[in-house]
């Protein structure tokens, strides 16, 4: 197994930057916007955008929550394991509201196909877009892309991208490993 570092703490911070600055100038006060991480990975995402809209755009009371998919996945059956679903928090009804998921990587487009599915117990959106740090084009399964990306990425089936955050693993860092 071989593993090759994409993207730097550096270089993961400016993206983070850029990607908060992307979502102000769409949706100014987020007033009337929502961001929904997706379980698991999307989350530590979610946190960091959110502190960077507080302290640098001075944004308050925005409206965050966590979405699980477990048991949405179109797959979930196949599993030979029990599976075991994360916590979904999201305290307010998304009724007309326009929708951000957030996660970390986007390949086959089968998560975000869930998530689509699951957000419908909260209520009808107004719109939901999509932010994705890594955008792995060219291996979708469903017609879904991004509307804030990151860092597209090209690999093979065989590879890997792997994002790291300082909170869960102690360090920003994005590896693309081949097996
Ligand atoms: O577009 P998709 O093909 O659905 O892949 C994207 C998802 O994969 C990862 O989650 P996770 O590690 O839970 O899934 P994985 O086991 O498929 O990598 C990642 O955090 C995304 O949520
Ligand atoms: O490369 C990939 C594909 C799916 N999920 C990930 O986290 N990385």
């Amino acid at each position: 197994m071989s593993q090759k570092v994409l993207l730097t703490a550096k270089e993961v911070q400016i993206i983070l930057q850029r990607l908060a600055c992307q979502l102000v100038e769409n949706h100014s006060d987020f007033s009337n916007t929502v961001l929904i991480g997706i379980q698991p990975r999307g989350i530590f995402l979610l946190k960091r955008l959110e502190e960077i809209l507080e302290s640098e755009y001075d944004i308050k009371s925005l409206k965050t929550g966590q979405l699980d998919i477990t048991f949405y996945r179109d797959d979930f059956r196949r599993s030979d394991k029990p599976l075991e679903a994360n916590k979904t928090k999201i305290d307010f009804v998304v009724e007309d509201k326009r929708v951000v998921f957030i996660d970390d990587v986007l390949y086959t487009g089968r998560s975000i196909r869930a998530a689509l599915t699951a957000i419908q117990s909260f209520g009808r959106p107004k719109e939901i877009e999509l932010l994705s740090f890594i955008d792995r084009r060219f291996s979708r399964h469903l017609p879904i892309q991004p509307d804030y990306n990151g860092r597209q990425v090209d690999a093979i089936n065989e590879e890997k991208v792997i994002v790291n955050w300082k909170e869960n693993e102690g360090e920003d860092i994005v590896y693309l490993i081949s097996k």
